[in-house]
């Protein structure tokens, strides 16, 4: 006789995990040196960048960009003919996607989105439109937001995503320049490094941190760009933490390449200042989280040249966060953050209120005057 059969048990369904991709923002930078011509092209003729009536801007960046090639290409020159941003980007995105997914709550893919060399928005949104994404989320890696460089991704972005149709629920993270974990980590760093710079000065010199950040044209700031506030946020925070008796320590300016008036005082002026207090420095990047040309030449080659000339006894720098652990654990943190916030998180160039009203929310907020200049 037939006995009738068992009835089989419930077999376990996990629901789906969502689908984000996540499209990390950054400047870009020439892979050879037949691109630092059409790379400077392209950022010059940027109007985030070049900021005069549109008949004028193809000419007269063509002519900025033709003048800075020669400057600009003897400084890939040092980093054998190439920038180094791509495959540091690439590091940075194997190594969020791998901890987003460990955590197990959504299924992660980080797409890289360079502003002015490959790959760039539009082979970025194909790539995410392949991928199918549930998700969108915006991350810049610039901790504080400019009209230049967040605020360029997100038009070049909103111009190539609608080029090919791809309507995904996207959310767009302006800034983290307050974060919390983004301050830990990078005080973490600081320290480090001063301490190594303490070790190796003879106890009598003192020693400057110089927080250098790259400066903006003063009129962009004037015209309600939130990032030299911003700047200053992030160094309040990472000095707070540091929490050093007396720290000497001043926020600067560096990477000036055009004549009009930039925001100071610059990184050369505070160099000039510690030569003449002989005191030594310790070079920290604030606005870099990455390793690039600002920092390996402009500050390891030719601002160490000039502190030397200038008779600094001492010359120090903190590393930029490249995929440091505590740094990617800070932007693990920014993606949950705003997905549990719900994407009505931030507008283009501020921040509404966190709606779940989390202590410390990073998304600082613009005043609304402010934004509305940003936005205008
Ligand atoms: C008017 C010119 C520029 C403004 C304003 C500006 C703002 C700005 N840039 C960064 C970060 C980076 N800049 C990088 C390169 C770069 N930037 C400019 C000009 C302006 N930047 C030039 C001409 C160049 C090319 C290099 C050179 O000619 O020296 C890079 C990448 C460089 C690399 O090696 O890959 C980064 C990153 C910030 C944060 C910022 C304002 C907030
Ligand atoms: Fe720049
Ligand atoms: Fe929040």
């Amino acid at each position: 006789m037939d006995l009738p059969a068992e009835p089989s048990p419930p077999v376990a369904t996990s629901p789906r995990r969502p689908r984000v991709a996540v499209v990390l923002f950054n400047l870009g930078g020439p892979d050879a040196p037949e691109s630092v011509r059409p790379f400077l092209v392209n950022l010059f003729t940027d109007p985030a960048i070049l900021r005069v009536p549109g008949w004028v801007r193809p000419w007269l960046g063509r002519i900025i960009a033709w003048r800075r090639t020669r400057p600009a290409s003897e400084n890939y020159a040092i980093l054998g003919g190439r920038s180094p941003l791509l495959e540091l980007t690439q590091e940075q995105a194997e190594a969020l996607e791998s901890v987003l997914n460990a955590e197990g709550e959504v299924e992660a893919k980080a797409f890289i989105a360079m502003r002015y060399w490959h790959p760039m928005s539009d082979a970025c949104a194909a790539a995410v439109k392949a991928w199918g994404p549930d998700e969108i989320l915006l991350l810049p890696l610039y901790p504080q937001f400019s009209t230049t460089t967040t605020g360029s991704s997100m038009v070049a972005w909103d111009k190539a995503a609608a080029r090919i149709g791809l309507s995904v629920p996207t959310t767009t993270l302006c800034c983290f320049h307050s974060d919390p974990a983004f301050a830990d980590a990078t005080a973490r760093m600081v320290r480090d490094s001063y301490e190594k710079a303490r070790a190796e000065l003879d106890p009598a010199v003192k020693l400057r941190v110089l927080f250098s950040a790259h400066g903006l044209p003063e009129s962009i700031v004037t015209a309600g760009d939130p990032y030299q506030w911003q700047v200053e946020q992030s160094v309040e925070r990472v000095v707070e933490r540091l929490d050093i008796a007396d720290l000497d320590h001043v926020v600067c300016y560096q990477s000036r390449v055009t004549p009009q008036k930039w925001i100071g005082p610059s990184t050369e002026d505070e160099l000039e200042r510690a030569g003449h207090d002989k005191v030594a420095v310790l070079v920290v990047p604030i606005a870099f989280t990455s390793e690039h040309s600002e920092t390996l030449v402009e500050l390891d080659v030719e601002y160490r040249e000039e502190a030397e000339k200038l008779g600094v006894p001492g010359y120090f720098r903190t590393p930029a966060q490249n995929a440091d652990p505590g740094f990617i654990a800070a932007l693990a943190g920014l993606v949950r953050h705003a997905r549990c916030s719900g994407r009505s998180l931030c507008s283009f160039g501020g921040a509404r209120q966190c709606p779940k009203q989390h202590r410390d929310c990073p998304h600082e907020k613009v005043s609304a005057a402010r934004r509305a200049q940003v936005t205008a």
